[in-house]
């Protein structure tokens, strides 16, 4: 795929008043909240409402991992996302029930080191609204996402999922232009690049990210 427009921009795992301002001064296209215990960067379900509320133009998105009906439906209540971004087990199938339940879009997140990985986007691509390529969490990890791991984004290179999609894992400011030409991701996600530490947003890397792709 040729890159023809500025990609878009996710900052996730933000969990502050301020590091959500950032991004969505430096004009981010998404800003990602995650709802799930063992991650650094876990909010409750009021504290994810209470940021989502400023995200200006920007489009919320709400993200968890394999959550039954009862939390999603929490969730919709106290949050109103944009988008849902199921990023655990979930079956093609749970992720069509979710997008009927929620109404919605409905993004698979999906762990990917080897091409075969990606044949498995296809198996998705009718029930989902869209992809992010993150990489693969080793077995013993305790969350299966924001582990700052850079893979292979070449295996990318003219694949088309069907759906829209975004590229994670391991980002920074200093790899995104090479993984974007590398990959041709029309967009990108980025949590641990963003921060000093796991959970803590540094507004200066927010802001230096969301340059560097806008000027690419
Ligand atoms: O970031 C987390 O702690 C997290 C926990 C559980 C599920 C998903 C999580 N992150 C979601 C993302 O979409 C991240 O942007 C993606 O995994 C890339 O993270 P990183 O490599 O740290 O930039």
């Amino acid at each position: 795929m040729t890159q023809t427009r500025t990609p878009l921009i996710k900052i996730c795992g933000l969990n502050s008043a301020d590091a959500v301002d950032a991004a969505v001064n430096a004009g981010a296209d998404y800003l990602g909240f995650i709802h799930f215990p063992k991650s650094p960067r876990h909010l409750s379900l009021e504290h994810m409402g209470a940021l989502a509320a400023r995200k200006g133009d920007a489009k919320s998105v709400a993200v968890l991992v394999d959550p039954d009906e009862m939390l999603m439906g929490e969730v919709l209540r106290h949050m109103r996302p944009d988008f849902i971004q199921l990023h655990g087990g979930e079956s093609p199938m749970r992720c069509l029930d979710a997008r009927h339940y929620a109404e919605i879009g409905v993004w698979k997140a999906l762990g990917v080191s080897t091409a075969d990985d990606l044949q498995k986007a296809l198996t998705y691509k009718d029930h989902v609204d869209g992809f992010v390529f993150d990489a693969k969490p080793p077995k013993d990890a305790d969350r299966p996402g924001g582990l700052g791991e850079a893979w292979d984004y070449s295996l990318l290179k003219d694949f088309d999922p069907g759906q829209p999609w975004l590229l994670a894992g391991g980002l920074t400011v200093e790899t995104v232009s090479e993984a974007i030409a590398q990959s041709g991701a029309p967009g990108v996600d980025v949590v641990s690049g963003v921060e000093s530490a796991p959970g803590v947003k540094s507004l200066d890397k927010i802001k230096a990210f969301i340059t560097a792709v806008k000027a690419l």
